[in-house]
Parts: C-alpha cells; sequence; structure tokens
C-alpha cells in the first residue's frame, strides 16, 4: 500500500493547459473516478445500515449529510481554483481523495484489467498524500530580472541647465578640441557629455589599435533625453583617439535611421575633425552609388586607397557599399556608433549588423598587411586567445528611448557592456517587452523645460484648433506631426488654402534634395508652420522650435518622447501639444502618466475663440475638397 502519491511532472506536452487532449481526457477520467468512489463509499454505510434492524424505537436514524471537505477552511470551488496559482505544489483537494474510510476504499480498489497496480489505473489512493499536482496548479510566476549592468546603470544627472561641467574640468580631453569647443559657443559640457566623454576616452587610454591592458573595452550604451547632447558624446572622443592615426582607413562607423539624421551627424562631425587630417564620408543614397564611392575608396596602381577615416551611413546604403564598393574595407573599424540605438535594433530584419560585422573580420585565410594587430573572429576567451593583442571592435549605442530589453539588445551582441542613464533602472524583459508594444514600462525622462499640453477636441474642429494655435502663439516655428502622409498632406493643403501661415509639409513624398530644403527653409525662419509625418521625429535637431503639435496622438509613448523632443532642446524651453478626441483621452493620458511624463495641462478652446476662424475655415474646406480632386485626376490621367 502506497503511502503517498508523487504526480509526476508528465513532461512538456502535458505540462500546461494546452496538454494534449489524451491528458485531459485521462485526467477527466480520473476526477470521475475519484467521484465515483466517493458516492460509493457514501452509499456503502447507508447500504449496511438498511441492513441492520432498526433501533429500539423502531426508527431509522438518518445520518447528516457531511459536507464536502475542502482545503482551506471550506472556501468556495471557484475561489479555490483562484487561490491554486498562489499556493503552487499544494495538491488540489478534486484531486486528493478524502481521508477518511482509508481501509475500504483500499480493500475496494479494483485492479485494473489490463493488470497494472490499482494505483497506476485510477490514480492516486484515497489516503495518499498527494505530492506535486501539476495538471492542477499553476506553476509560479518566474519573475523576470534584469543583468547587473542593465540593473544598474551608471547614472547621468538629466538637467542640462543645473548639472554642467566646465570644459577645463574635463582635462582628458585634447586642447585643439577643448578650442574648438570653445569656438562653437560651448563652455560647459552637457552632464551625459561629462559622463561618457571619460569614460570613452580612457577605455581608448593606450591607443586606439589595443584595449587597455590588451583586454577589449566594454561597449556602451547611453540612454539620455532628447536634446542632452548625445552627439557630441561621440563625436568628441572618436575625434580624439583617431587624430593621431597614420594611414587612413575606416575605423569609426556610424549608423543612423535617416539620411537627414547622417548628415545632422556628419556635419558636427566635419566641424570637429575641420583642420585635422581625418577624413568623413556620409553614405546615405542621397547621392549615386559611384559618386558616394569615389568619396570612400581610391584606385591605385597596387589596389585600393581608403579615403575615409569616419563614415556615417544609413544600413541600407552601407551594405550596398560592402557589396558594391571594391576596396571598401571594414576590417580596421574600431568604433561601431548605433544612434537611436532602439530605431535601429527594430530595422535588424534587415541583417545590416551582420554584414557589419562579417565585412569587419577577415576572410578565412586572407591575410591582412596589419596582420600584427589582425581582428580575429571571436571565439571562446581563453588565457592564449587573450594575450595576442588584436584591434578591438568597440559598439557605442546612443538614444533617448534606449530598449532595456536584454533579449532585444542580445541581438546586439555587447561584449561586457555599460550603460549610462538618465531614467530609472526597469523592472524587468516583461515590462520592457510592453514597452516596445507600445505600453510604457518605466520612466523616461524628458527635458526640464519642456511643458506637455493636451486638447481636447473633436474631429471636425481638429484642423481649425492648430491654426488656431498657431495663430494664437504667434510662434516662429512650430512642428506639427500626423500619422499619416496623407494626413500631412490634407493638413498641409488645408493651411494653405486657410492662409496667414506660412506653411510646408515634410514626408517621404518628397526627394531628399526637397526635404533637405526644406528643413533649412525652416531653420532659416522662412517657413513658420512645418506639417510633419514621423520622419522628422527622431534626432533632428532645428535650433528654435518652440512648440510641437500632434496633430494626431502618438499611438505609443516612445514616438510621443522623439516627436516632443524636437522642442526644449539644449536647456531651452518649449511647449507641445498633443490633440485627443473623447475617445483616444484615457488611453492616451494614462500611457504618459505611467512613461514619466511630468505634469499634463489640459488646454480647452471653446467654440467663442474658435468662432471668428469659422468662415475662413469653410472656405479653405471646400478648396482642399477642390484641391483633392484635382489631384486625384492627375494620378489617374
Ligand atoms: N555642451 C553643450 N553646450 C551647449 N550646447 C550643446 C552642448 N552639447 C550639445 N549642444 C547642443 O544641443 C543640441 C542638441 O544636441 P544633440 O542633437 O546632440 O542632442 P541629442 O541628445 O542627440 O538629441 P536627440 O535624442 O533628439 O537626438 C545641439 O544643437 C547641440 O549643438
Amino acid at each position: 500500500m502506497a503511502l503517498f502519491h508523487v504526480a509526476r511532472y508528465p513532461g512538456p506536452e502535458a505540462a500546461g493547459a494546452e496538454a494534449g487532449a489524451d491528458g485531459r481526457a485521462r485526467a477527466l477520467l480520473e476526477r470521475l473516478q475519484c467521484r465515483a468512489r466517493e458516492r460509493q463509499r457514501q452509499k456503502q454505510p447507508r447500504q449496511q445500515e438498511a441492513a441492520q434492524p432498526a433501533g429500539p424505537a423502531g426508527k431509522r436514524r438518518r445520518r447528516p449529510r457531511r459536507p464536502r471537505r475542502r482545503e482551506g477552511g471550506g472556501a468556495p470551488e471557484s475561489k479555490r481554483r483562484r487561490a491554486d496559482g498562489e499556493d503552487a505544489g499544494a495538491g488540489s483537494s478534486e484531486e486528493a481523495p478524502e481521508e477518511s474510510g482509508v481501509g475500504a476504499e483500499a480493500a475496494e480498489q479494483p485492479g485494473a484489467p489490463d493488470g497494472r497496480p490499482p494505483e497506476e489505473a485510477s490514480g492516486p489512493p484515497a489516503h495518499a498524500l498527494l505530492l506535486g499536482g501539476f495538471r492542477r496548479s499553476r506553476a509560479p510566476k518566474v519573475q523576470p530580472f534584469l543583468p547587473a549592468w542593465l540593473a544598474e546603470p551608471s547614472c547621468v544627472e538629466k538637467n542640462v541647465t543645473k548639472d554642467l561641467v566646465p570644459i577645463e574640468d574635463v582635462p582628458e580631453v585634447h586642447p585643439d578640441l577643448q578650442k574648438k569647443l570653445r569656438a562653437h559657443g560651448i563652455s560647459s559640457y552637457f552632464p551625459v557629455q561629462a559622463a561618457v566623454i571619460p569614460a570613452l576616452l580612457e577605455s581608448m587610454a593606450n591607443g586606439f589599435l589595443v584595449g587597455r591592458g590588451g583586454y577589449q573595452p566594454s561597449d556602451l550604451c547611453v540612454s539620455a533625453p532628447t536634446g542632452s547632447g548625445k552627439t557630441l558624446a561621440f563625436v568628441i572622443p572618436l575625434v580624439q583617439a583617431l587624430l593621431h592615426r597614420a594611414v587612413c582607413q575606416v575605423r569609426a562607423l556610424v549608423v543612423l535611421p535617416t539620411k537627414e539624421l547622417a548628415q545632422q551627424v556628419s556635419k558636427v562631425f566635419n566641424v570637429y575633425t575641420d583642420a585635422t587630417p581625418l577624413r568623413v564620408a556620409l553614405v546615405t543614397g542621397q547621392k549615386t552609388l559611384a559618386k558616394e564611392q569615389e568619396t570612400l575608396v581610391q584606385r591605385t596602381v597596387d589596389g585600393f586607397r581608403c579615403l575615409a577615416d569616419i563614415v556615417v551611413a544609413t544600413p541600407g546604403r552601407l551594405v550596398d557599399h560592402i557589396d558594391q564598393t571594391p576596396g571598401f574595407s571594414l576590417q580596421q573599424l574600431r568604433f561601431l556608433v548605433i544612434d537611436e540605438a532602439d530605431r535601429m535594433i527594430d530595422s535588424m530584419h534587415q541583417s545590416w549588423l551582420p554584414r557589419v560585422m562579417a565585412a569587419a573580420f577577415p576572410r578565412e585565410g586572407t591575410k591582412s598587411l596589419f596582420s600584427l594587430l589582425q581582428r580575429r573572429q571571436p571565439q571562446a576567451i581563453t588565457a592564449a586567445s587573450t594575450c595576442c593583442p588584436q584591434m578591438p571592435l568597440q559598439k557605442l549605442l546612443f538614444s533617448a528611448t534606449l530598449t532595456q530589453n536584454p533579449e532585444k539588445l542580445q541581438q546586439l551582441g555587447l561584449h561586457q557592456p555599460r550603460l549610462f542613464s538618465t531614467g530609472l533602472a526597469q523592472r524587468g524583459s516583461r515590462d520592457a517587452d510592453a514597452e516596445a508594444d507600445g505600453e510604457s514600462a518605466g520612466k523616461y525622462t524628458f527635458p526640464a523645460g519642456l511643458t506637455h499640453h493636451y486638447v481636447p477636441c473633436s474631429l471636425r474642429s481638429k484642423p481649425l484648433v492648430v491654426l488656431h494655435l498657431v495663430l494664437e502663439m504667434n510662434f516662429s516655428r512650430v512642428l506639427c506631426f500626423t500619422n499619416s502622409r496623407e494626413n500631412s498632406h490634407r493638413l498641409f493643403l488645408l493651411a494653405q488654402a486657410f492662409g496667414g501661415v506660412s506653411v510646408a509639409e515634410f514626408s517621404s513624398r518628397y526627394g531628399p534634395g526637397q526635404r533637405k530644403m526644406i528643413l533649412k527653409q525652416f531653420e532659416q525662419g522662412k517657413i513658420q508652420l512645418l506639417i510633419s509625418t514621423d520622419a522628422m521625429a527622431r534626432g533632428i535637431d532645428v535650433q528654435g522650435v518652440q512648440l510641437v503639435v500632434n496633430y494626431d496622438a502618438p499611438q505609443y509613448l516612445r514616438t510621443y518622447v522623439h516627436r516632443v523632443g524636437r522642442t526644449a532642446r539644449a536647456g531651452k524651453t518649449g511647449q507641445a501639444f498633443t490633440l485627443l478626441l473623447k475617445v483616444q483621452e484615457r488611453r492616451f493620458l494614462r500611457m504618459l502618466a505611467e512613461g514619466g511624463v511630468p505634469e499634463l495641462e489640459r488646454h480647452d478652446t471653446p467654440s467663442k475663440l474658435l468662432q471668428p476662424l469659422v468662415p475662413r475655415y469653410e472656405a479653405a474646406l471646400s478648396q482642399l475638397e477642390r484641391a483633392v480632386k484635382e489631384e486625384r485626376k492627375q494620378k489617374a490621367a
């Protein structure tokens, strides 16, 4: 007779609720058999009683029916089921037969027709203490936790107006670069620069050819608010590292998601490499492939000569050059900067990173001129493998909304990474997943000078509200975001027809050259209202944007962070207005509250304020209708 019954783990197929139909049927059969036995037991004493002669009074005594005993003091069934998940491991009372009537039960237990012992045939014996109970009880939730480098980042102050560090307080920076910084009106470092620049310079203390002490330096991840100066945080140390290079080779590669952003970053590199032998090449597809090739390599009598030390690229065009530009080599690459890293991780399906990594290592059997420090494919680290110095490849990730999802970051193959962050560490990858899916997972940090507003409005009055805001506030540079290029175009046509404001649109309707011109005009203040898709939401640094309007509410918190981050940059002030329909209000406000938006002010636009604009607006609407019809006709022709 078994004293206890072990409900063994039935294997992965049967473990979850998805256990096969077979498993479910068996469990159900067991339960039915248990109940049948129980009923049998209850009947038996009654039958015995009936067989016995009546009591002295000649009356049959009725035994009160005992209620079924329940675990935990007889909680109702539904409640007990819910509690199953919490006290995992305890067998459910439905599976564990009642303890009473042990002897009778054991005696009655019929053997299985196939000759198996009774316990096996019909589940646990009634008396047995049930261990396990995998089928019924839910497994306890495994709490995800972050690796130490993500959970304990190096904290960076977020206030760029308060926590400035004078240039002379970071003596590691080359005097020529310090001079250049001053010449460009920079007398202090922003907090992120004061933290990241020394850390990067320290990792190249032995020069850029070998890591400190021969070891590969840590990869760096930087998460800091929009407009907090992340660009200079990598430009200054990279330029300094390469200042004394002897041979021109591609040593630094900066990858960014859009052409405009790449152009902006290459401009900053040009400023700080000016009057140095370093050369910067921009490969984004704005020029033809052949034209770009001319800036990367030059054919010589004995092969190719590299013409760029620093390459700033968009991923697609970069891969084109890896494939199609003879002599373009990344084998001497020392720094790989991934700006807007969370966005770049989203574009990993294009497999640009594996292509870059493959190009950074020599092919099997090839011997480079610089064979002494020739990079080898990463293998298991052993005493022998670490004793030959090789040029490290250090990855540097930057974003205002850097994901903290270890699974996503894992795709980048980071080496002993180190995180610099202004935000709070998030709790786990589940949260980070939620963030990626659009739900907020933790706190993002926003520029201190940014005020957030929302404007409740109806679908019909939305364009009128935008026009009212622009005209009422009379700012010289207003950036208005929509969720699609169609919306941008229609709003642009409407605002143009309305008049009184110089307006332009920025979207994929225009080619790179036109977009560049539009940006320039906006920067110069020739365009007062720029209506844009999210093409301009990330990284674009236009001086003096005072107002950002979310004509269409962004779906994700990340998008909101980047859109509103086009204002209140570099310690300045700015305002963000989001137009919300009644149905959007609850979800949007909750998303922002959870995402760490400091304070959201409601801005009502009473109809008496809008009324004076209505006649002009209606005229503009009918003009828009005609314009749209005309465009459709032209498209069809
Ligand atoms: N130390 C500094 N002092 C004054 N201005 C600075 C300093 N560092 C950067 N800036 C200016 O701050 C602005 C924003 O910098 P940058 O574009 O690097 O921000 P960012 O953190 O990359 O923003 P985003 O996340 O939106 O890309 C730029 O105009 C830049 O010239």
